[in-house]
C-alpha cells in the first residue's frame, strides 16, 4: 500500500472535558498517515488518481471549526471517518495532540488506526 502523510497540521477546535476548555477554541496538532486506494498516481503523475492532501487539510480544518468534542479520542474518530468515508482511503492512522495543556508536560495526545491495510 502507498501512503501520504501529514505531520504537524495545526487546527483550531473546541475540545476538552472541562467547562473552561469549551469557552474558546484551542490549537491542536494532527499527524495523519493515510493509505491510498491505489498506486495509480505514481505512474500517471495525475492528482486526480490520488488523495489530494491539500483538500484533506482544508476539509478537516473546516469541520473542526464547526464541531466540538470532549475527548481527543472522539475528535480522532471524527477525523478518521472524514478521511475514510470522504476521501475513500482504505486505512488511516490519526494522532491528535494538545500542546502545553498540562503543567510541565509538552504534548499529550491519542493515536488511533481505522480501516484495513489488507
Ligand atoms: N484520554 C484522555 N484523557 C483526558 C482527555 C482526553 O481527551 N483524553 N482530556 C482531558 C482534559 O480535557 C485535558 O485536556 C485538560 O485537563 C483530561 N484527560
Amino acid at each position: 500500500m502507498d501512503y501520504i502523510y501529514l505531520h504537524g497540521v495545526r487546527a483550531k477546535t473546541l475540545i476538552g472535558w472541562y467547562d473552561w476548555e469549551r469557552l474558546a477554541p484551542q490549537v491542536v496538532e494532527l499527524d495523519l498517515e493515510i493509505g491510498l486506494p491505489s498506486s495509480r498516481a505514481a505512474t500517471s503523475d495525475n492528482l486526480t488518481d490520488t488523495i489530494d492532501y491539500d483538500k484533506v487539510v482544508s476539509t478537516l480544518r473546516a469541520s473542526m471549526a464547526e464541531q466540538h468534542f470532549q475527548l481527543l479520542e472522539a475528535l480522532a474518530e471524527h477525523i478518521a471517518h472524514i478521511v475514510l468515508d470522504g476521501f475513500g482511503a482504505p486505512w488511516v492512522k490519526v494522532s491528535v495532540t494538545k500542546l502545553g495543556i498540562l503543567h510541565e508536560v509538552g504534548r499529550v495526545g491519542v493515536t488511533i488506526e481505522r480501516g484495513s491495510r489488507e
